[in-house]
């Protein structure tokens, strides 16, 4: 299957629609996931791992499955949702990675799941 990256047009809708989320290395997100030692869970986009950044903030970070049939356009879809709302029952988006065609979401970590975990029992508590 074709590899789907981000184009260098996508790139510059994704960093003007990230807004206050940061951009942060690929160095800095192995480090935050301890070379994602953790998965808590896996969803249509790709595999979630826990993190921790440096200033001691718990993230849940997902990771673009290159292989994805969703690929860029997904990406780009919930970074620009995602970056214009903001509201006590949804999760914020805090950064992004975009290194060596690694597309990754960083997310405030929710101890106690999404909706959909509390329905389905899917919740890992970490
Ligand atoms: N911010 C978060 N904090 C804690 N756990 C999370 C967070 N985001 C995702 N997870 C965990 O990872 C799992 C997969 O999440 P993900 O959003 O990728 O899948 P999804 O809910 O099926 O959505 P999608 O359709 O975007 O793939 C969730 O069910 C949850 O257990």
């Amino acid at each position: 299957m074709k590899k789907r990256t981000l184009t260098g047009g996508h790139l510059q809708m994704v960093k003007s629609a990230c807004g206050g989320a940061n951009p942060y290395s690929l160095a800095q997100v192995t480090i935050a996931t301890d070379n994602f030692k953790i998965q808590i869970g896996k969803g249509e986009f790709g595999s979630v791992y826990y993190g921790k950044l440096e200033d001691g903030k718990e993230v849940a970070i997902k990771v673009l499955d290159v292989k994805s049939s969703q690929g860029p356009s997904k990406f780009f879809n919930e970074v620009d949702v995602l970056s214009r709302v903001s509201h006590r029952n949804l999760v914020s988006l805090i950064g992004y990675c975009l290194e060596d065609d690694q597309q990754m979401l960083i997310y405030e970590y929710m101890h106690k799941g999404s909706l959909c975990d509390h329905l389905y029992g899917t919740i890992n508590f970490y």
